[in-house]
């Protein structure tokens, strides 16, 4: 059972270049998540916001063409200060984004408690590019891959360590967009992924108890970053970076009501959020509702 949430708010758009996702915490606390965790009974703080620089905003680095590198490497290094506090006084945090280049400093701040992490990276991309392979600069495109240890040293150095992670203890769902860089290290890795072919073929049931059978035994905790991009676009418009075909608000549902029965996951986070590009925070209630499930609410 998770009790002892902390809620963090990162307020980050500087790893991508569509602005309104640094509204995402405020969305996400104004579709009542506090509330939402404390009628499950489950005690909550709200820790607040990281805050965000807005020096070098839209500043690309002419040599490697990442954008805004030091504005983003400074929030994730407050976020993983936090995160690591917050495990550190025996609570669960519960990270919301803000894009999704702050999984570099939650994954630094979670990954140090832990000898081998899991991790669950639900998303429409596997956000596995480096300075090199990246066709748009975007550090919201790089997070899995710098906790790999792999890409500019700035961004895998955050939290004072490296590597984070194991290729063998990720699992991608979700996946239909990959950029060729992205391909070559899943092969080269072995990282697991179910694309949306496994996820229409296997369904969603045996996704998720796959996942879980292939983490549960190799790892000590499991962190699940959830992409909303993840989802649909007809069930979560509000993302920078929508790609059709995706996962429904049902199987979301399934997936996260699986997490909660079989009690694995140890930190979350939530990301790309963006306000200004949804409809009625139709995205931001799902993400609530979301979070509900992980957290073990039931009908019945
Ligand atoms: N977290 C995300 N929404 N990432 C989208 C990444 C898109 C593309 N692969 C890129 O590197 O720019
Ligand atoms: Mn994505
Ligand atoms: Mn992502």
């Amino acid at each position: 059972m998770i009790k002892n949430i902390s809620v963090i708010g990162v307020p980050m758009d500087l790893g991508q270049t569509r602005r309104g996702v640094d509204m995402g915490p405020s969305a996400i606390r104004y579709a009542g998540i506090v509330e939402r965790i404390e009628r499950l009974g489950i005690a909550v703080q709200d820790e607040g916001n990281i805050q965000i620089g807005l020096g070098e905003r839209y500043h690309t680095d002419p040599e490697t063409n990442l954008k805004n590198l030091k504005a983003v490497a400074k929030g994730n290094e407050s976020l993983a200060a936090k995160v690591d506090e917050v495990i550190e006084n025996g609570r669960f945090p519960l990270v919301l984004g803000g894009d999704h280049s702050i999984a570099i400093g939650t994954l630094a701040g979670v990954a140090k408690h832990y000898q081998n992490l899991g991790v669950i990276w639900y998303d429409a991309h596997g956000d596995l590019n480096t300075a090199d392979t990246s066709p748009s600069g975007n550090i919201h495109g790089m997070p899995l891959a710098a906790s790999l240890g792999l890409g500019h040293e700035v961004l895998t150095s955050i939290g004072g360590y490296s590597p984070k992670i194991k290729p063998e203890n990720i699992v991608i769902i979700g996946a239909r967009s990959l950029d060729e860089g992205e391909r070559e290290l899943i092969k080269e890795k072995g990282i697991k992924v179910y694309t949306m072919h496994e996820i229409d073929r296997l369904g969603m049931t045996k996704v998720m108890e796959e996942t879980i059978e292939y983490l549960k035994s190799k790892t000590d905790g499991i962190h699940l970053s959830l992409d909303l991009d993840g989802l649909d676009p007809h069930d979560a418009p509000g993302v920078g970076t929508p790609v059709i075909g995706g996962i429904s608000y049902r199987e979301s549902h399934l997936a996260m009501e699986m997490l909660a029965e079989a009690e694995v996951i140890t930190s979350a986070e939530f990301v790309e959020v963006n306000p200004i590009l949804d409809e009625k925070n139709k995205t931001a209630t799902v993400a609530v509702a979301l979070i509900g499930s992980l957290l073990g609410d039931k009908l019945l």
